[in-house]
């Protein structure tokens, strides 16, 4: 299995560039982030040149504390469509292959009638980038639009855009839903990224409620050949945490 370090979390302490450069020197596979709005694209594109990793992927703006994104607010769908086209432009200015669209705090009919709004517009506008919904845990991210994976698999299937794709947090999946196994297998056609870290703690990926193993090996016999994303929060240096590389690695 091939790991992709989310310097969201990981080296989060170094500037992105010099993130990118710490993941490779530790032997991840690829990169991903949240937020790489502070940094000039082309310090960024230097740093994966540099290291031939590539960037997954990145997110749209999450906005004032509290908020993760504004995509399926009502009456903010003019600075939500700026975001999705700044995070466009950002993707395609360092090669990264997709877009995490967030869709913010809100609930009811007319949320989901913005969300699939500015989801269609950030589908046609990119279509050579994978757009991501991702369900986030209520727990820490109480009233955020999108919790389950059947409501994200039933947006998906509404739009119908082949680059609309879900992004299976298995964190976030097996704290309100479980059956992780089978909820790989079921939805594997909608998946567009794997994220991985331990429940509850969010840790590293080798303690805890979910077994990494056994889910790299169901996707490994699933025919899944992308880096799954390590999206987890180092206790103390990234460095120092990196004990669960060598054995995922290996299946
Ligand atoms: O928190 C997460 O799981 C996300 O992947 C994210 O990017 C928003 O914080
Ligand atoms: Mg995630």
């Amino acid at each position: 299995m091939q790991f992709s370090a989310n310097l969201g979390f990981l080296w989060s302490d170094l500037a992105l560039p010099d993130a990118i450069r710490a993941a490779a020197a530790a032997g991840f596979d690829a990169v991903e982030c949240h937020w790489p709005y502070a940094h000039a694209p082309e310090a960024v594109s230097a740093a994966l040149a540099e290291t031939g990793l590539a960037m997954l992927g990145l997110n749209t703006l999450r906005g004032q504390p509290g908020e993760n994104g504004l995509s399926a607010i009502p009456g903010r769908e003019a600075e939500a469509r700026a975001e999705i086209d700044r995070a466009i432009t950002y993707a395609r200015a360092i090669g990264c292959g997709s877009v995490h669209v967030m869709a913010g705090v809100a609930e009811g009919p007319q949320a989901e009638t913005v969300f699939l709004a500015n989801l269609d517009h950030a589908c046609r506008a990119a279509p050579d980038l994978t757009i991501l919904i991702e369900p986030l845990n209520s727990y820490d991210a109480p009233g955020y639009f999108l919790s389950r994976s059947d409501q994200a698999v039933a947006l998906i299937e509404r739009l119908g855009h082949p680059n609309l794709k879900l992004m299976f947090d298995c964190y976030h999946l097996q704290i309100m839903e479980g059956d992780l196994t089978r909820r790989l297998t079921r939805l594997l056609p909608v998946i567009g990224h794997v994220q991985i870290a331990a429940v509850p703690d969010r840790g590293t990926p080798d303690h805890g409620e979910v077994d990494y193993r056994h889910i790299c090996a169901v996707l490994r016999d699933l025919g899944w050949d992308r880096p799954l994303g390590a999206e987890y929060k180092p206790v103390g240096a990234t460095g120092d945490s990196l004990g669960w590389l060598p054995e995922l690695r290996r299946i």
